[in-house]
C-alpha cells in the first residue's frame, strides 16, 4: 500500500495513539458450556456494561477456525491479479476487495465477504417505496482449493453458535429464550474475512475507523496480534479487546439495540494497524432476514418504558448503510439513531 495515501488519514479525533494499549482485564470472558442462571446472568452484565465479552467453551471445533484461517491467509497471499478475479463490483457486493470507507475514510485492509445463504435475498435498493428484491451470489476463488470448503465448514459452526448465542440474550432479556429465533428465517448474514497487512503509518490510519455493528450480533474470531478496541461506555476510553486463543468476541449489534429498547446498546469499536505484523479476523455478522421489521419488543415496553424507536425494516437500513462502503459520500451513514423517537 506504499507512501502515505491522503484516503486513509484519519481525522485528528480519530486518529489513534499507538503507544497507549489499555488492555481491558475486566471485558467477561464467559463459559457457555451450559446455560445456566449464573451464565444467563453474566451475559446480561456483560451486555449492559460493555455491549462485548469474550466466549469460551463455545462448541466451535478449533480444527474448523484452524483451517479456515489458514485458507484465508493463503488467498491473501496470492497476487492481486488472481484476487481480483474475484472483484466485488456495484453490481455484486460479495468476493474481495481493498478500498472499504468507514466513515469516509479509507480502512487499510484487504476484505473477503460472502453471505451464509447462496443466494441470499436483499432489497434492490434503499430507496423507500421499492420493493425489488434481487439475490446476492457469492463469487469463489480458484485458489486456494480448499478455500470455499474451509469457508463453507466454518459458517455453518458461526451459524449454530450465533442462535446459541441469540437464546442465551433473549434469556437475558427476561424474554423466552427461542423468542427471537424466527427473524433468522432466511438471515441475511455473512462472513468477513478481514486482512490487515503492516501499515507504516499506525498513528495516522486505522484498520477499521470507529463503527457500530448494524446487525444483531457479531461473533468475531482474531488471530493473535491484537488491535480491536472498544469505546468503554463509562469515560470514552479505547480499550483493547486482548487476544485469547480459541475464543470467539462477541457484541450486540443495532438490531439488538433496538429490540432490548436500549437496555443493551451497540457500542462503538474499532481497529488499529500494526507496523510490523500482519492481522486477520473474521467476523460473522448475523443478520436478520430482510423483511424482518425491528422494533423494541413489545414485553419490555409499557407505560412507564415506552418504545424508544420507530420500527424500520432492516433490509433498508442494510442497503442504505452498504451504500458508503465503497466510496465517500458526503452524507452521514445511516445509524438507528435515526429511528429514535425524541423524547
Ligand atoms: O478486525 C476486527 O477485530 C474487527 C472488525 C470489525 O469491527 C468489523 O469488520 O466490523
Ligand atoms: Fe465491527
Amino acid at each position: 500500500m506504499g507512501d502515505v495515501n491522503p484516503d486513509f488519514i484519519q481525522p485528528t479525533e480519530y486518529r489513534p495513539n499507538p503507544t497507549s494499549t489499555i488492555e481491558a482485564k475486566e471485558i467477561p470472558v464467559i463459559d457457555i458450556s451450559s446455560a445456566s442462571d449464573e451464565v444467563i446472568a453474566e451475559i446480561k452484565e456483560a451486555c449492559e456494561k460493555w455491549g462485548f465479552f469474550q466466549v469460551v467453551n463455545h462448541g466451535v471445533p478449533l480444527k474448523k477456525r484452524e483451517i479456515a484461517e489458514l485458507a484465508a491467509r493463503k488467498f491473501f497471499g496470492l497476487s492481486m491479479e488472481e484476487k481480483k478475479k474475484v472483484r466485488r463490483d456495484e453490481e455484486n457486493p460479495l468476493g474481495y476487495y481493498d478500498s472499504e470507507h468507514t466513515k469516509n475514510v479509507r480502512d487499510w485492509k484487504e476484505i473477503f465477504d460472502f453471505t451464509v445463504q447462496d443466494p441470499t435475498l436483499i432489497p434492490a435498493s434503499h430507496e423507500i417505496g421499492d420493493d425489488e428484491i434481487k439475490e446476492l451470489r457469492n463469487q469463489w476463488p480458484d485458489y486456494p482449493p480448499e478455500f470455499r470448503v474451509a469457508c463453507e465448514e466454518y459458517t455453518q459452526e458461526m451459524v449454530k453458535l450465533s442462535f446459541k448465542l441469540l437464546e442465551l440474550i433473549a434469556s437475558s432479556l427476561g424474554v423466552p429464550a427461542d423468542r427471537l429465533s424466527g427473524y433468522f428465517k432466511d438471515h441475511a448474514s455473512f462472513v468477513r474475512i478481514n486482512y490487515y497487512p503492516p501499515c507504516p503509518y499506525p498513528d495516522l490510519a486505522l484498520g477499521v475507523g470507529p463503527h457500530k455493528d448494524s446487525g444483531a450480533l457479531t461473533v468475531l474470531a482474531q488471530d493473535d496480534i491484537g488491535g480491536l478496541e472498544v469505546k468503554r461506555k463509562m469515560d470514552g476510553a479505547w480499550i483493547l479487546v486482548k487476544p485469547i486463543p480459541d475464543a470467539y468476541i462477541i457484541n450486540v449489534g443495532d438490531v439488538i439495540q433496538v429490540w432490548s429498547n436500549d437496555k443493551y446498546e451497540s457500542v462503538e469499536h474499532r481497529v488499529k494497524v500494526n507496523p510490523d505484523k500482519e492481522r486477520l479476523s473474521i467476523p460473522f455478522f448475523f443478520n436478520p432476514s430482510h423483511y424482518v421489521m425491528v422494533k423494541p419488543l413489545n414485553e419490555l415496553i409499557d407505560k412507564q418504558n415506552p418504545a424508544k424507536y420507530r420500527e424500520y425494516n432492516y433490509g433498508k437500513f442494510y442497503t442504505t448503510r452498504r451504500l458508503s462502503d465503497f466510496k465517500k459520500l458526503n452524507v452521514e451513514n445511516i445509524q438507528v439513531l435515526h429511528f429514535r423517537i425524541q423524547e
